[in-house]
């Protein structure tokens, strides 16, 4: 099967720091794909890459049958590539609804009722219909997290990029989280979630890939993934012997 998402010995460097290196992975329609690495690693440059932000210094990125590594930001979002951000970026001086009319509108091109119509369903499935009508500002954290979700929903992306969503919340939160993103995920939108949670990550998955230094180091089933050598020694620092 063609995969929705695929990056092609993508290489991006900031002088002597590599954030890619020849990283090659592909994402299956449907798949939700996992990403792990240490602080560092080049995992949220790789978002950025996809999503168009930065420019790759070499390599081809593929989506839905195209390629796009030369296209703007704005067309790769319109096209269905949608991303949250590790720290959530609401517009804070506006209302829930206002933060996902402006990603209904800008980021899938809906108007008028039909974006009305978007904005309403996604707020409702993120669990933040109640406060629609508050501001952005005011919300805690766990409901930050829920609109940086609904800002990306609000895009009707195909792929879903997800970008440490779990971390700072308690156990009970992150649980609520997990159920929304597999509801998300049950609709047909294809997952890949960067995330140090890595029990969150282990409940919805598919996949695990491992980047390190900019490569990628491991990839298979997450918790074969999780127990072989290179990750046990490089991302959770522990000395393998024999
Ligand atoms: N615009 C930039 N200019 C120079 N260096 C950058 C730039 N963006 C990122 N870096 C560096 O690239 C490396 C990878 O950063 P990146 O944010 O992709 O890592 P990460 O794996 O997402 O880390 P974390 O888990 O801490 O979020 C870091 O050393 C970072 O300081």
């Amino acid at each position: 099967m063609t995969p929705i998402l695929e990056l092609d010995g993508v290489q991006k460097a900031y002088g002597a720091i590599t954030v890619a290196d020849r990283q090659s992975w592909s994402l299956a329609d449907g798949e939700a794909l996992g990403v792990l690495g240490p602080n560092g690693a080049g995992k949220t440059s790789m978002f950025n890459l996809v999503t168009g932000t930065i420019k790759v210094d070499g390599g081809t990125i593929r989506f839905d049958g195209q390629t796009i590594t030369d296209w703007p930001a704005a067309r790769r979002c319109r096209a269905g590539i949608a991303r949250s951000f590790q720290v959530p970026q609401p517009f804070s001086g506006m209302t829930l609804f206002e933060n996902a009319y402006v990603a209904a509108t800008q980021g899938a091109g809906l108007s008028g009722q039909e974006a009305n119509s978007v904005c309403l369903d996604v707020l409702t499935r993120t669990g933040l219909i109640r406060k629609a009508n508050h501001l952005a500002g005011s919300l805690t954290l766990l409901e930050r997290k829920r609109l940086e979700l609904a800002r990306a929903l609000c895009a009707k992306p195909k792929v879903l990029l997800l970008d440490e969503i779990a971390g700072g919340l308690t156990e009970k939160e992150c649980h609520a989280l997990i159920d929304t993103i597999r509801e998300v995920r049950a609709t047909g939108v294809s997952i890949v979630w960067i995330e140090h949670v890595v029990h969150a990550l282990l409940a919805v998955i598919d996949r695990l890939i491992v980047i390190d230094f900019g490569r990628k180091i491991a990839e298979g089933d997450p918790r074969t993934v999780m127990e072989s050598r290179e990750v046990r020694e490089i991302y959770l620092g522990i000395a393998a012997h024999g």
